[in-house]
């Protein structure tokens, strides 16, 4: 019996039955990613950013197969999967540009007695060796936001994906190499938890670049030692919706940033904050958008939203939300599941300590809460351990520059959800939801160390 089976979320059928790498597989291969750091040494700027903008251009080139390699192993829409590797061509192209912009700075002595008459030249160098680590969820695009900073500073990289997502993975790699990244420069493994914690300690990895959940980053935390770690963690993101707002467009964006991947994103829309006011009108809206919205088979393009990455994320979300209902919420629609797949739902009179609404659930259900003050939602949003993105519509930009200020998040998206992203924003959040900032610049400056030369 095989290590580890992929099996496709919508229809159950094996994709690939393999073995996990072993310890000695990872410290070979850290060896050769310590040989690779002279390779990049060697490698100029506008060389990195070209071999960068080929990887864009054989994205773009690769799309569809590397779409269809998400939605077979996550049960992404097919839809989805082609944003994403759009998304990811935008990551690459982003991190060929910022390659040639890694400026330091030039510092003058004299800004503080003594005179010295010297002057301080402040560069970016490579940290040496990344670990990168990634999720299910974005496969492609999450990894390229790894790979293509920790490229660009000059970094050799160790690239550990999901182990549902090893064939997309070996996909992206061959596309590396094929831009001209060489084997001394990027390593793909897939190992168990047990080597990889080996790769997390090892003394020759200087950086660990990790997205998922907490319980792993508490995990890689306690093993890695003295290192700098990147870790962009969960989120249970509100959208808030004020008196002024456009419903419409509220409702749009629910739609797109809650039920698309199934709910499966840590910038999802996973509690919406709607004000008395205006509750009634916008559930209403809401209930009959989301009636239109095809659910199914995750590779037909019309399919909106297929199934969850498997039977024990189904089974854990379908669970809150009877588990909810219990407790006296009611179902303004859905409720419904076959298979892995969860029907949308929308809930209402959830109970603030209710599970699916206190931790962060990966799954296509809203719950909507009332309140009637911005005091009120203040402290029932910062309430949360949690700290990644928030949005709101409103017209009222005086109130969106007090909620920036008051809400505990990385990113406001003002008549927008939490899930706005761009890829060359800087992107992370605070509190439980990680440490540190992807987006493209701000990675390759997470990755790299400053170095000083007083002349
Ligand atoms: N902030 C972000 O950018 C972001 C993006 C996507 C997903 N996420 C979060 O990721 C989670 C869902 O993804 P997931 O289920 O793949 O997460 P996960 O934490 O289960 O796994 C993430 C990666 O870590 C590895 N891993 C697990 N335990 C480990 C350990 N002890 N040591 C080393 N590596 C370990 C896994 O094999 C996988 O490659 C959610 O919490 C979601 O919010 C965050
Ligand atoms: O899961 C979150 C990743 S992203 O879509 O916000 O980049």
């Amino acid at each position: 019996m095989a290590d580890y089976q992929i099996i496709n979320p919508y229809n159950g059928e094996l994709i690939e039955a393999y073995d996990f790498h072993t310890k000695e597989q990872v410290a070979e291969a850290i060896e050769l990613l310590v040989e690779g750091r002279n390779k990049q040494l060697a490698t100029p700027a506008f060389e990195r950013s070209n071999i960068l903008l080929k990887l864009a251009q054989l994205l773009l080139e690769r799309k569809e197969d590397l779409a269809r390699a998400i939605t077979e192993e996550t049960g992404k829409t097919i839809g989805d999967s082609r944003v994403e590797i759009d998304r990811a061509y935008n990551t690459a192209l982003a991190s060929a540009m910022e390659a040639r912009n890694i400026n330091g700075e030039a510092l003058d002595s004299d800004a503080f007695p003594p005179m010295r008459e010297k002057i301080g030249v402040v560069l970016w160098k490579p940290l040496g060796t990344v670990l990168c680590i990634t999720p299910f969820n974005f496969p492609i695009n999450i990894a390229v936001h790894k790979i293509g900073p920790a490229f660009a500073a000059g970094n050799t990289i160790l690239f550990k994906p999901g182990p549902q997502n090893k064939r997309s993975a070996e996909l992206l790699v061959e596309l590396c190499y094929a831009a001209g990244m060489d084997k001394s420069v990027l390593q793909m493994l897939v190992p168990d938890i047990e080597a990889t914690s080996y790769a997390v300690a090892h003394p020759q990895i200087q950086a660990i670049n990790f997205t998922g959940g907490t319980a792993a980053a508490n995990a890689i935390a306690a093993n890695a030692g003295y290192k700098k770690m990147l870790f962009e963690l969960g989120g249970n993101d509100p959208l808030i919706v004020m008196p002024d707002a456009d419903l419409d467009a509220a409702v749009t964006a629910t739609i797109n940033q809650r039920f698309a991947t199934a709910g499966q994103r840590c910038t999802a829309a996973k509690r919406l904050f709607v004000h008395s006011d205006v509750f009634d009108a916008f559930a209403e809206k809401l209930v009959t958008a989301t009636a239109k919205l095809k659910v199914g088979n995750p590779a037909e393009d019309d399919t909106f939203i297929g199934p969850l990455i498997h039977t024990n994320a189904a089974n854990e979300v379908e669970g809150r939300i009877q588990s909810a209902v219990a407790a006296g919420a009611r179902v303004l629609f859905g409720n419904r599941r076959e298979g892995n797949i969860l029907w949308p739902t929308i809930l209402a009179d959830v109970p603030d300590c209710a599970e699916v609404v206190a931790e962060e659930t990966f799954g296509p259900v809203v719950p909507l809460r009332k309140f009637d003050s911005e005091q009120e939602l203040v402290a029932v949003i910062n309430s949360c351990p949690f700290g990644l993105q928030a949005g709101v519509f409103t017209q009222n930009l005086a109130l969106a520059k007090r909620l920036y200020n008051q809400l505990e998040v990385g990113l406001l998206a003002v008549n927008d959800g939490p899930g706005f992203r761009a890829e060359h924003f800087p992107f992370g959040g605070v509190k439980e939801s990680g440490v540190g900032r992807e987006g493209v610049k701000y990675a390759i400056r997470e990755m790299s160390y400053q170095k000083t030369l007083v002349i």
